[in-house]
């Protein structure tokens, strides 16, 4: 483990209330303690887990749009400043790693693809399943990306990455992660939705949340754990209720 302190450097913010310190959980980010390899971000959407991972991304010195420390490229979206108001607490320090953002993975592969034309004598894809990211199915290219780019020691931020997966790349993911931890003591911070992934043991889970700040929660207080099962367990009442029109309420 390599990354053990977030914290928010509230004395050099110049105004509390404009985007992203407008966003109550990271407004109220004092100190976030990392304790384990695999940290989990949680909450309802628009809670800002992107944007922490961002600035975390940003400040570790990985391009913003995603990528490595090697990866030079611009999206259209703007990402925040916050990173210069972070302070990270490493030991030892790392900057081997990688930021996935789902939503602008596109524009890395043709990142990818433009360095591969610019450079022909240099095998680009190598380190990512050996053809272009482009040429694979969404889902492929991720785990393609999981496979063989994720295989050194390094600190990995992943944006959602269940996005293009099915649960059983999901459960790959899982094991990728596992591997990697395991033998190379890397360390990963993920955003997700996915209560596959959250199923990952031994790992610290926090919470955003507009009332409450930051909190760290067990899997199974989770809205994900939560939802998922009592829908497969209770699919048509539930179903039932949700589509209920307001005058057919008992
Ligand atoms: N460039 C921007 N300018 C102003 N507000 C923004 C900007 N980008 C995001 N926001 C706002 O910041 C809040 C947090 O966004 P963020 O993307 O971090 O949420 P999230 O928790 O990752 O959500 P999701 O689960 O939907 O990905 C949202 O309310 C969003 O509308």
């Amino acid at each position: 483990m390599f990354l053990k302190k977030i914290s928010l450097l509230t004395d050099k913010v110049p105004n509390l209330s404009k985007y992203p310190f407008s966003i109550p959980a990271i407004k109220g980010l004092e100190e976030l303690e990392i304790r384990q390899n695999i940290t989990f971000f949680v909450g309802e959407n628009g809670s800002g887990k992107s944007t922490l991972l961002e600035g975390i991304a940003s400040q570790i010195g990985f391009n913003k749009a995603g990528g490595s420390q090697n990866n030079r490229f611009e999206i259209t979206d703007t990402v925040s400043s916050l990173g210069v108001y972070l302070r990270l607490s490493w030991l030892p320090k790392m900057s081997n790693g990688f930021f996935l953002r789902a939503e602008t993975f596109y524009d890395f592969a043709s990142h990818l693809e433009q360095l591969q034309k610019e450079n022909p004598n240099i095998d680009v894809f190598k380190s990512y399943g050996g053809k272009s990211l482009h040429e694979q199915s969404h889902g492929e290219s991720f785990l393609a990306l999981f496979k063989n780019r994720f295989g050194q020691k390094g600190i990995y931020l992943l944006d959602e990455p269940e996005a293009a997966l099915s649960p059983a790349r999901q459960l790959a993911l899982l094991k990728i992660i596992h591997d990697l931890e395991k033998e190379e003591s890397s360390q990963f911070i993920i955003a997700t939705h996915s209560p596959i992934l959250l199923g990952y043991p031994n790992s610290t889970i926090f919470h955003f949340d507009n009332e409450t700040g930051i909190t760290e929660v067990k899997y199974e207080e989770t809205e994900h754990f939560q939802l998922t099962k009592y829908f497969l367990n209770n699919r048509e009442r539930m179903l039932h209720h949700l589509f209920l029109e307001p005058d057919e309420c008992e």
